[in-house]
């Protein structure tokens, strides 16, 4: 029998900026740069990679993470888990369980890539095995400036009425072939939101739509946003705030309800079914703790029959891989995922022709590990652009209050 040496024994963190379009929610505007984080990890002979929320791994922390977890088994990632966890209690005391699973997440999935890469399987088969060979994915339309504040219009276009976003949503068909939109709402006046989607169905007959306006509207407002557009939705999205907010449009209007907002950790779990105020649940792992939590997550949605699809945010390819991989492991999932990539995809730190969205779907990868190699030069121009910049949170109120000084991101808003 051949044993592995599958013992940590080096990890790195790389936070990186990378370019984002002008995309406009309840919030305000995306700004130039997004942010996220690598962690490379290495065990035995591999190299693996993992990728989370720019705020992931705060960089006070990094140097007794790392330490914590060198030497561990790259296959136990409950002590990898348990680890981390004891450092940020210890070092961060002011941040929560849910932070902590955030933390985690790009942990273990490099873990779970160098799991595969030392056994040369894909992550789905460490997953339980691909359901699917092909993950689908909904081409997410945004109201958009034609370009940054200072800055050239870019090659997507303005997109700020309904004419925009139909030539939006016709380029992301032409170049990736999407088969469902999801309309990023909270952002203009909700007439033109709803005429946006009318204009959608018009152009785009029987594709599925959905809307997600982050809580923006009043329970008025998304009573009337439902009513007209009755029949034209496969679900809306955190129409309002709060479990018991969705919870009465549903009872008022019977629209299925998806939510990123309202159950964001398994405490909300239980009292958001007992409301019926979600349908959907928008998974996440860079949220919810990583791939495994995420695939006990959509079981705990199965026993308590709701739907499961996933949450995005602006991403690069590693995250791309690692969603798929989830993605084809979960039998219930009910609705094509979310995903930012096509507004993030130039910058991409994945190999050229690596992940691709083709026909509005990903491949799942069969190599091992995530199945996807990194461009390690782009890693460093990323990585320069961070520490160049100076860019370090994301305030897409202030960047929009450049533009208006009295913009507001309070929500409910309309
Ligand atoms: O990228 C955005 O502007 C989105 O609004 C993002 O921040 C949300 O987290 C997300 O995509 C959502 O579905 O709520
Ligand atoms: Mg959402």
């Amino acid at each position: 029998m051949t044993i592995i040496d599958s013992r940590i024994t080096d990890l790195q963190v790389y936070p990186l900026a990378f370019s984002d379009p002008p995309l406009l929610n309840a919030a305000g505007v995306h700004e130039p740069l997004a942010l996220r984080t690598l962690v490379r990890l290495q065990a035995g002979d591999v190299v693996a990679w993992g990728e989370g929320r720019g705020d992931a791994l705060p960089a006070d922390v990094v140097p007794a993470l790392c330490e914590a977890v060198l030497g561990l088994d790259v296959f136990a990632t409950s002590r990898i888990e348990a680890a981390v966890d004891t450092v940020l209690r210890r070092l961060r005391p002011d941040l929560g369980a849910q932070a902590r699973l955030v933390t985690f997440a790009p942990i273990e999935v490099a873990a779970l890539d160098a799991q595969g890469k030392l056994l040369e399987r894909p992550v789905s088969e460490l997953l339980g095995g691909a359901l699917r060979d092909r993950v689908d994915y909904s081409a997410y339309l945004f109201f958009k400036w034609a370009g940054h504040l200072d800055g050239e219009p870019d090659e997507w276009g303005e997109a700020m009425d309904p004419d925009g976003i139909v030539a939006q949503a016709k380029l992301l068909v032409d170049r990736y072939g999407f088969r469902s939109f999801k309309l990023k709402a909270g952002a203009l006046h909700p007439d033109i939101e709803v005429e946006s989607l009318r204009a959608l169905a018009e152009a785009f007959p029987g594709m599925p739509l959905r809307i997600d306006p982050n809580g923006a509207w009043t329970h008025q407002t998304a009573l009337e946003v439902a009513h007209r557009t009755d029949g034209l939705l496969e679900y809306l999205e955190d129409p309002v705030l709060g479990i018991d907010g969705m919870s009465r449009i549903h009872a008022e209007t019977g629209v299925p309800l998806a939510t990123n907002m309202c159950v964001v950790e398994t405490a909300h779990l239980r009292p958001a079914v007992r409301a019926d105020a979600v349908q959907v649940l928008l998974s996440d792992h860079h949220y919810w703790g990583g791939l495994r939590r995420t695939k006990e997550l959509a079981a705990i949605c199965e026993a308590m029959d709701i739907g499961v699809s996933m949450h995005s945010n602006s991403h690069l390819g590693i995250s791309l891989a690692a969603m798929t991989h989830v993605a084809a492991a979960i039998p219930n999932l009910s609705h094509a995922c979310d995903t930012h990539f096509p507004w993030n995809r130039a910058d991409d730190v994945v190999t050229e022709g690596g992940i691709e969205i083709v026909d509005g779907a990903v491949t799942v990868p069969t190599g091992p590990g995530l199945g996807v190699e990194v461009n390690l030069d782009r890693v460093a121009e990323l990585h320069e652009r961070y520490v160049e910049s100076g860019h370090r949170t994301r305030d897409d109120g202030g960047y929009m209050r450049r533009w208006d000084p009295t913009f507001t991101d309070a929500r409910p808003r309309y």
